[in-house]
């Protein structure tokens, strides 16, 4: 696919993930031409608490940028928009006048406020109706009521409409353009259980339930829209940031699930699988959440999205937590070289469970060790569980409605062709790699050309990101087996936490 225009046009997506931050230079064709990526710290002050620091994660940001403007400048290349796409959900709240944070951002795995969201389960309907999400504490609301509660001084500063409220795009936006704009977008405001998905409003029943100020709230905008312009002290030249998405939903644009029945899962440090439901918006009854996956031009499309909150985090936690790797890509080839009669089950609940089990308490557990289980065991045994939890979004998801007959797959996990292999035969339907792996990057750069004008619109997209590798079902005889051993794990994982 082309831009109306094939000059010296580039685009930068932003693409502010848990784990890193990436610039990326996409040409008039939409093909990369430069990334810049760099990681920063996460903090674990508690049992089940995630932070970032929120002036490390804008420096992040800053220095990938200006590293990509510069590549771009380098090449010939004219980078003419912004687009921005981010990790979801991630709470922060800074001061009106200072631009300063009040507490760190308080992560999507942040599990603080389980207590709090049981408190309010007489409202999960309500909850669940009007945003389509769960009473969790993923969600952004209760993490920002934690921050009003238990910051010196925060909720009188709230009230008295001095602080602001962000997901990562708008602190992002907040500080490219000089704190001129506080704003997100649609996809962003649908994932903090403040925003009514169905009137396209901030609840007011919902920030009472919540006890949100409403001036702390952003302005929420359509997918492709006019973000401000970045201020001229921060970029080498003002830009216009002219695309925002949250990351899940960008990865959807970028692979181009633009009809309804079109569905995708990324794998980074979680695994998002989402499939879109174009004007529907259905509520799910088996543990799936209903999400705005765009709004264009003033039209709202949704999806069905299953969240599972570690994927590419267990490959992690073999790396940093066990020393078990050297590199997250040691893992393919032991898995390839272990056999499967090692009769392990890992269940990765490090921060809970999420869809469709919703169990904000459940901690990790390895099942079935014996003297002769080895670290290679534990480390195949840990990329099975991916697609085992895969499976269970794929069963929901037909629960719902929608039985997928392929997975388009993207994110840093799917670079490992034996874990590709495996969800393939988990799954028993074809996994389709595109040629980009990128997809949520793509996604950015899509909807910045789309509001500059250069594209025209969504049905272009099917085409965007052309497969580069389907990995076809094998024949796997103890699939059943496997299986079933993993739901009495995850069953017994549930009970632990009652
Ligand atoms: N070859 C690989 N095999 C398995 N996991 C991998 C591989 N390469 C990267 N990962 C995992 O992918 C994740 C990074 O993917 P990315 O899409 O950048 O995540 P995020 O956007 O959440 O920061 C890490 O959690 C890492 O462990
Ligand atoms: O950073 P990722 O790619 O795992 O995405 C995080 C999600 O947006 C959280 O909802």
């Amino acid at each position: 696919m082309t831009s109306k225009t094939n000059s010296n046009r580039a685009y930068l997506a932003i693409d502010q993930g848990t784990t890193s931050s990436r610039a990326i230079v996409f040409t008039a064709e939409f093909e990369m031409a430069y990334t810049a990526q760099q990681e920063f710290a996460q903090y674990y002050p508690r049992n089940g608490w995630v932070e970032q620091d929120p002036e490390e994660l804008w420096q992040s940001v800053l220095a990938v940028t200006r590293e990509a403007l510069a590549a771009a400048r380098q090449q010939g290349l004219q980078v003419t928009h912004i687009g921005i796409v981010n990790q979801r959900e991630t709470t922060l709240v800074w001061h009106r006048d200072s631009g300063k944070p009040v507490y760190n951002a308080i992560v999507w795995q942040d599990r603080r406020t389980s207590q709090y969201c049981r408190s309010l389960s007489a409202h999960e309907d309500m909850v669940q109706q009007k945003t389509g999400l769960r009473l969790d504490p993923y969600f952004s609301a209760s993490k920002l009521r934690w921050i009003l509660d238990n910051v010196d001084g925060a909720n009188a500063l709230a009230q008295n409409e001095k602080l602001l409220f962000g997901t990562v795009d708008s602190w992002l936006i907040w500080r490219l353009t000089g704190g001129e704009v506080h704003a997100t977008d649609v996809t962003n405001a649908s994932r903090t259980s403040l925003y009514n998905i169905g009137e396209n409003c901030w609840d007011n029943a919902l920030l009472a339930l919540f006890g949100i100020p409403p001036a702390m709230l952003p302005e929420v905008k359509d997918c492709a829209a006019d973000f401000g312009m970045t201020a001229p002290d921060i970029l080498p030249e003002s830009l216009p940031i002219s695309g925002v998405a949250g990351d899940q939903q960008a990865a959807m644009i970028g692979q181009g699930c633009v009809q309804p029945g079109n569905v995708k899962a990324t794998y980074g440090t979680g695994c998002f699988a989402l499939v879109n439901t174009g004007a529907d918006c259905p509520v799910s009854q088996s543990g799936l959440l209903t999400t705005i996956a765009y709004r264009l031009h003033g039209q709202t499309h949704y999806a069905i999205e299953g969240a599972i909150f570690v994927a590419g985090a267990a490959v992690q936690w073999l790396r940093d937590g066990l020393g078990l790797i050297a590199k997250a890509a040691d893992s393919e080839a032991i898995a390839s070289q272990v056999g499967n009669e090692h009769g392990l089950v890992v269940v990765p609940a490090f921060t809970g469970l999420g869809a469709p089990h919703w169990q904000p308490d459940a901690r990790g557990a390895i099942y079935g060790i014996t003297r002769a289980t080895s670290a290679d065991d534990i480390v195949r045994a840990t990329l099975e569980s991916v697609c085992f939890q895969t499976h269970d979004l794929l069963t929901a998801m037909s629960q719902s409605g929608v039985t997928p007959t392929g997975l388009k797959v993207d994110g840093g996990m799917v670079a490992n062709e034996w874990f590709c292999q495996f969800l393939a035969d988990t799954l028993n339907v074809p996994v389709v790699r595109p040629h980009i792996m990128e997809t949520t990057a793509l996604g950015a750069a899509l909807l910045a050309a789309m509001q500059a004008g250069d594209i025209a619109g969504l049905n272009d997209l099917a085409t965007a990101t052309p497969c580069q590798k389907t990995f076809t079902p094998t024949a796997n005889s103890d699939r059943e087996t496997q299986l079933v051993r993993w739901q009495k794990a995850v069953q017994a994982t549930l009970l632990m936490a009652q």
